[in-house]
Parts: C-alpha cells; structure tokens; sequence
C-alpha cells in the first residue's frame, strides 16, 4: 500500500472507528462485535505507526495523551457559567410556577431534566473539533482538563457537522465504576471515594491523562453555551435533538412538562425510580422550554429565573457493613 492508498485508509479507519465508538459508547447500541473494532483499530494503529503523519489529534488512538501534564492552566469561559437556584418541596416548586406565570405568561411548557450528581463542564468545539475543556470553576474562570477530557469516550472529538460551538454538561461515575474502583482502592489499603461525584472530581484532577481513562467516566451533555438563536433554536428541547445528532450524549430521561401538576408527577416518579439508575441524581431541573419567555424572565446575579433545581432530601446515610469491612 502507498502513502495515497494509507492516507485513504487511514480516513475510512477514522471515520468507521468514530461511528461505531459512538453506537457503543454514546447509544449503547454496538454496531459491529468487539472484535471488529479491535481489529480495524489495530489496522489504524499499524498504519499510524508506518505513517506518523497520518496520526490526526481525532484519531480514537489518540484519545489517552502520552505524558502528564504538570498543572492546569486556569481559563476564563467566554459566557458564565450559572447555578441553578433550588426548591425544596411542593409549595416552592408552585411558587416558582406563579413567578414563571407572572413574568412570562400563562402558555408555559417546561423541560424537566435529571440532575446528574457529577462536575459540571463546558467542551469548546472549533469546525467540528474538541478543541478544549474545561471545569466549571467559580463559574467564570474554570481549569483546561482537555487532556482529560478526551479520554472521556462519550466525549466526541469530532462532530458529525463542522460546527464551532460550546456545550455545556455534567461527567459523572457510573455507581457501578465507583464501587469497583472503591473495591480495588479498598484491596490496596488506598483511601475510598465518599461518593462517585467526588471519584468522578478525583479522576478529573489526575495529572496523568492514562488514570483519568482507567476511571470510566461518562457524560451527559446538557446545553449549548451561548445564544442557541444563532443555531435557529427556539426552545431548549429542540437544542437537545440538535445536540444529540450532532453526536452529543444527553440525558433521554427528560420531558416536556406543560403544567406544574406533571411537574410534580414527573419528580414523584424519579424520587421512588432513582435508585434503578445506574448513575447518581441529586434532583431535578425545572427549565421553561421556550427561548422566547426565557428572555422575558431573565436573571438574577448568578441564576436563571427561568430555571430551577428540585434538590431531593439527603438520604440518610446507610453505613453498610460491606462499607466498613472496606473501609478498615
Ligand atoms: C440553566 C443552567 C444554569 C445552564 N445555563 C447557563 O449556565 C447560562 C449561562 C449564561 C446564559 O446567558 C448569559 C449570557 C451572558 C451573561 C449572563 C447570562 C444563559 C445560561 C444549568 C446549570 C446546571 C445544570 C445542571 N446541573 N443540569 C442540567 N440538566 N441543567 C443545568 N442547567
């Protein structure tokens, strides 16, 4: 084969590669046998190791980055990024109701969305590439976790459109992941993670990019930063179709609420179903749908008045015995 062919071939493997990493990871819908992949993966890396100048940075083999990097550069996010206030109870979440009604009149649909318990992040892409990543911070100014970020394999290095835009979501551990790496920790007489939202926090704070991608963390993508008009959106749901075939994980869990009773219905059933998840919630989010009264509502310092987190009450903490045969 000669450099022309290899070139080619080296595009077919990339483009093959990324649509089924994502029918794996992002869709949980393998496409080909593990094997397959395997095999395909190792015909890339053979031909990135004849032609080192094939080897481009949305290869899947460059997903894990060579050497750990000494600290984290801090970066100013370009919009803020904001917090959610919080309700607590049935009466609060009717209070919100009224305000959203006053501010915004009475034709109100409202997505409601799990509250993943992970670390908020915001992923910058440049015509379709992860350009860079970065932790919340204090909501202005964050840390560059990209290399990090990459090894995440729900993470897309390259979108299915060459879009420039920023999106917004919440990594987070799979309980199961953090109860076999508190198993593993525990074997080795290492401190356990309290939680898999510290774990998850923990394993975004590694220097060394080859542990972040030993933890399997995972993301939900949950918006865009920035104007959405200018993607011709008009409504948050519409953003999250958008979102998703650009190659986006999001959350599939969410609906559209077109009154504070379904609301209501809708936090009643994950307050009894949430222990069926394979991953932590802390709540739920409340978001008028319609950019349009979005805007009539506004903001106050650091929130969205047209949102709102409902915070589940913390659960007493049932200290198993397994928990403490661990933790000695
Ligand atoms: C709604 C928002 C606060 C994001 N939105 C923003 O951060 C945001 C930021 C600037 C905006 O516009 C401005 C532009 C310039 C200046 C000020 C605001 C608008 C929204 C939020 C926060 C946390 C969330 C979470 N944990 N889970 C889910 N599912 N959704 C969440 N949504």
């Amino acid at each position: 084969m000669d450099r022309i062919q290899a070139e080619q071939r080296v595009n077919e493997l990339n483009e093959l590669l990324r649509g089924y990493g994502h029918a794996y990871y992002v869709l949980d819908k393998p496409a080909v046998p593990d094997s397959v992949y395997d095999q395909l993966l190792n015909e890339l890396i053979e031909l990135e190791t004849l032609y080192p100048d094939l080897i481009f940075p949305d290869s899947p083999t460059q997903r894990v980055g060579g050497t750990p990097i000494t600290n984290f550069d801090k970066v100013t996010h370009t919009l803020p990024m904001l917090s959610l206030s919080n309700v607590f109870n049935e009466e609060d979440i009717r209070e919100f109701d009224k305000r959203v009604r006053n501010g915004a009149g009475d034709n109100i649909e409202y997505v409601c969305e799990l509250k993943i318990d992970g670390l908020a992040v915001s992923l910058i892409y440049e015509n379709g590439q992860f350009v860079r990543g970065a932790t919340r911070g204090d909501g202005r100014v964050g840390e560059d976790i990209t290399v990090n970020l990459r090894t995440v394999r729900t993470i897309p290095l390259k979108l299915r459109k060459s879009v420039s835009l920023e999106v917004r979501g919440e990594v987070f551990m799979p309980k199961r992941s953090f109860h076999n790496l508190n198993a593993e920790r525990g074997g080795r007489g290492e401190e356990l993670f309290a939680n898999p939202r510290n774990a998850a926090a923990g394993s975004l704070r590694q220097l060394d990019p080859k542990i972040t991608a030993s933890r399997n963390l995972d993301v939900f993508i949950y918006g865009i930063g920035g104007d959405a008009e200018s993607h011709g959106l008009s409504e948050h749901e519409e953003t999250l179709q958008f979102i998703e075939a650009l190659g986006f994980k999001t959350n599939n869990e969410r609906q559209v609420c077109k009154s504070v009773e379904e609301v209501l219905a809708y936090i009643e059933k994950w307050t009894e179903q949430r222990s069926n998840l394979s991953y932590e919630i802390d709540g739920i989010v409340i978001k008028v749908n319609r950019y349009l009264q979005q805007q009539e509502l506004g903001f106050t310092a650091k929130s969205p008045k047209w949102a709102t987190a409902y915070k589940f009450p913390a659960e007493e903490v049932m200290t198993t015995v397994r928990d403490i045969e661990l933790s000695v």
